[in-house]
Parts: structure tokens; C-alpha cells; sequence
């Protein structure tokens, strides 16, 4: 067997989201997201699912903190709920709100977690949406005042901040594609929306640095691998423009100041506009702290003429899936990460979110999801090996801490390293809780 071992510097935690985990969903003046009117619109989430309780975890916290304590992390990954500060995304503060969150923190300091907050993930205020959401320029300019008061709430509590969240999701999937909120299927608002939160991540760094507040600031982008089925260039092309949408059209800007020619090219042949104001790419392109990734997949892509947005389509080779029917390709893991260092050179990266959907339930007191310690096993090898070819890794969250509210999929999905029973809320440690404490405690595993 090989023994896999990090850095001893590495920072290991667990990452989830508000509207994923904390229900109260109407508790202590929170006001309505987008997420709430999506849930509850039928046909919108599996088995009409929604977040009004999820894990709880707005009163059992404390629990969950026990736990991350026991796992033996030293890093926590959560999101504010925007919509329990600002109830309509703007103007008066909710106190209550503001006071969950520094109860919260303070319970994760005081156990010798740092918190590192994500901003913005998914729950945009109802009141928002109703004025356009991420349409609206105004929104961009919502989330910097809502940025800048959590900036200034949280001075010396809270140190590494995440803008936006998978700005990906948030634009094309959301409203391109159409399967989460709020669930349109239009091309150029998703693009339009796709600028729009990359302005908003950069109005949010210029509060961050204009304040002289201590600490960090990134966001986290996800990214899927493709690998072209053959060395075709038509294949290759089609990989590339299949790759562009999750990486240079949202690593370019940020940090080469303009977005991808080819898929400015692509997006143009397809009728889709980029109204760019003056003054829009100096915000999104000055330097930040850190990128937070998030990987689960990758595929063999080839082209296929007329085909979807991009005329390319994903080739089935049997790789072994997850219980999601999604690729588990951790060579991708490795070649992702090689790539953006060749492209963007020694960006200090976190991996925010790297984990699997498994169903395992509970038998016997016990959760035995070996199937997940396998897909960790695998691409923590290739997190290792990235590390070793010189990406500047700074630390690994495994999604999620507790199985959660899966948006679309509600409860059916699940990715905890803990179970939750979502009648009872017992949480359950599965195996592959005890496989990550020991690789914490040790700093490697044995593959
Ligand atoms: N699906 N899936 C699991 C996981 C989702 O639960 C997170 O909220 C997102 O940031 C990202 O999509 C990844």
C-alpha cells in the first residue's frame, strides 16, 4: 500500500451552506430567499423538499461544533443567510440575524475552528428577485453594502471571506440551464448574470480593502474536468469551450482583466451580448487572497455538431459513478488544479468543496460509506500529487460536514461525512467520519 501525506501546514475542514443546513426558515425576523419561493414551487425540488428545517442547525450548532471539534478540523466553511440580516436585501438591519451569526462564531473560536464565511451561496433575497435579482445592476450593489457590514460586524472574529459561491451555478444553472432558483432557461440573462456577480465580487474586495480590515478575500468558483475523447482538434475544441464556461469565463476576468476571446466569440455566434460599463473590469480584476475550488467531476467530452450550447457531448466510459450518476474521475482533480497554475500561476488555492454523493444509510448505529472514503482516498492522491507538482495548496474542506438540503435533489442526496435522520435530526458519524479524523490527526492515509 502507498502512504499519502500532506503538508503539515495543511488546513483540513468541512464546508455547508445556510439554506442547506440551519432551517428556522421564518425564525428571528429572516426574510424570505429565493430559495424558499423555489422549494416551494411544485415540481421545482424532489419530493417537494424544502429548507424550513433541513439539518436544524440554526438551533443545534452546538452539536455540530462538538462534532467538527471530535473530527479534529481547524477550519469550518459556512454561509451567511443574506435574507437574515437584510430581510429585503437592503436598508434595515435584522439584529437577531446578526446576532445568530456572532453566537455562532464565537462558538467556532472558542473551539479552535476558524470560520471562513461564504458571503453569497444561492439564497438571494425574495425582495431582490422581485426587482430583478442578479439582472439588476442594483444587486450588485445590495450585496457590497450587505458585504460591507458583515466586513465590519465580524472585524477580528472572522478572517477569510468567500464572495460568491459557484458563480457558475448561480448564473448559467440557474438561469440558463434552469435548474435552481429561480430557475430560468435564457442564455443572455445568464451571461448578463454571470458579469453581474463577478462585478458584485469585486465591489465586495473593494469594500474589503477600502475598510483596512485583517484577513483574506476570494470566492469560490467550481470547475468540471474534460478530457477530450480523442486528439481530434474538433475534440479538443470542444473540451475547451465545454471547460471555458466554468474557467476562463470566470478565471480570466479576475485575473487577467478581460473575459476569454473564444467564448466572447462563441457566446456572440450563439446572439448573446457582454454590456460591459466602463470601469466594471478594474473591480473584478484586483488581486485577491485566495481561490477556493470546488471539484466533484470530470468527463470525456467529444464534438458533436449543433449539439446543446457548446457542440460537444459527454462520451460514457464506464467510469465508476456516485450515487449522484455523476463521473468519479480524481485524475481530472489533478490536471484541473495543474492547469490553473499554468494559466494563472501561485494563486493560493483552498479547496473548499471536494466530496460524494452516497445514499449509505444508518444499520445498527452504524453508516458504512466506504464508497466515499474510496472517492476521498482517490482524490485526496490527487490533491497530494498537485501539491507535489508545485500548486500552491493551502487547504482541504471536504463537502459536506452533515448530508443537507441537495437544492434540486432536496433530501435524496446525500454528501455528509455525518448522517442526518431528517425526521428525527439525530446525526449519525458515518465511517468515513472516522477515516477523515485519523487522516487530520495523522496528516496522511495510507491509499
Ligand atoms: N451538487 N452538489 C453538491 C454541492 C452543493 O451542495 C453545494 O451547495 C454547491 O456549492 C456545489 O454543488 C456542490
Amino acid at each position: 500500500m502507498a502512504i499519502i501525506e500532506f503538508p503539515k501546514d495543511i488546513r483540513w475542514g468541512a464546508a455547508t451552506a445556510a439554506y442547506q443546513i440551519e432551517g428556522a426558515a421564518t425564525k428571528d425576523g429572516r426574510g424570505l430567499s429565493i430559495w424558499d419561493t423555489f422549494s416551494k414551487t411544485p415540481g421545482k425540488v424532489l419530493n417537494g423538499d424544502n429548507g424550513d428545517i433541513a439539518c436544524d442547525s440554526y438551533h443545534r450548532y452546538e452539536e455540530d461544533i462538538e462534532l467538527m471539534k471530535e473530527l479534529g478540523i481547524d477550519i469550518y466553511r459556512f454561509s451567511v443567510s443574506w435574507p437574515r440580516i437584510f430581510p429585503t436585501g437592503t436598508g434595515e438591519v435584522n439584529q437577531s440575524g446578526l446576532q445568530y451569526y456572532h453566537d455562532f462564531v464565537d462558538a467556532l473560536l472558542a473551539n479552535g475552528i476558524e470560520p471562513m464565511c461564504t458571503l453569497y451561496h444561492w439564497d438571494l433575497p425574495q425582495a431582490l428577485q422581485d426587482k430583478g435579482g442578479w439582472e439588476n445592476r442594483e444587486t450588485v450593489d445590495a450585496f457590497a453594502e450587505y458585504s460591507d457590514l458583515m466586513f465590519k460586524e465580524f472585524d477580528g472574529k472572522i478572517k477569510k471571506w468567500i464572495t460568491i459561491n459557484e458563480p457558475w451555478c448561480v448564473s448559467f444553472l440557474s438561469n440558463f440551464i434552469g435548474i435552481h432558483a429561480p430557475g430560468y432557461q435564457n442564455l443572455q440573462l445568464a451571461t448578463t448574470i454571470s458579469h453581474h456577480l463577478l462585478l458584485a465580487h469585486g465591489k465586495a474586495v473593494t469594500k474589503f480593502r477600502e475598510s483596512g480590515l485583517t484577513g483574506e478575500i476570494g470566492y469560490a468558483p467550481n470547475l468540471e474536468w474534460n478530457e477530450p475523447y480523442s486528439n481530434k482538434q474538433e475534440d479538443i475544441d470542444a473540451c475547451n469551450r465545454g471547460m471555458g464556461w466554468f474557467i476562463e469565463w470566470f478565471f480570466d476576468p479576475v485575473f487577467k482583466g478581460s473575459y476569454p476571446q473564444f467564448m466572447l466569440d462563441w457566446f456572440e455566434k450563439k446572439g448573446v451580448t457582454l454590456s460591459i460599463q466602463d470601469g466594471d473590469m478594474a473591480f473584478i480584476h484586483q488581486p485577491i487572497d485566495f481561490v477556493g475550488i470546488n471539484y466533484y467531476t470530470g468527463s470525456v467530452v467529444r464534438y458533436k455538431e449543433n449539439h446543446e450550447l457548446f457542440d460537444n457531448e459527454k462520451v460514457d466510459i464506464g467510469y465508476e459513478k456516485t450515487d449522484f450518476d455523476w463521473n468519479i474521475y480524481p485524475e481530472g482533480f489533478y490536471k484541473a488544479l495543474s492547469k490553473l497554475k499554468d494559466q494563472y500561476g501561485q494563486i493560493p488555492i483552498y479547496i473548499t468543496e471536494n466530496g460524494a454523493c452516497y445514499n449509505d444509510g444508518v444499520e445498527n448505529g452504524r453508516v458504512k460509506d466506504q464508497r466515499r472514503i474510496d472517492y476521498l482516498k482517490q482524490h485526496l492522491t490527487s490533491l497530494s500529487r498537485a501539491i507535489d507538482s508545485g500548486v500552491n495548496i493551502k487547504g482541504y474542506l471536504t463537502w459536506s460536514l452533515l448530508d443537507n438540503f441537495e437544492w434540486a435533489e432536496g433530501y435524496d442526496k446525500r454528501f455528509g461525512i455525518i448522517h442526518v435522520d431528517f425526521n428525527t435530526l439525530e446525526r449519525t458519524k458515518k465511517d468515513s467520519y472516522y477515516w477523515y479524523k485519523q487522516t487530520i490527526k495523522n496528516g496522511w492515509f495510507d491509499m
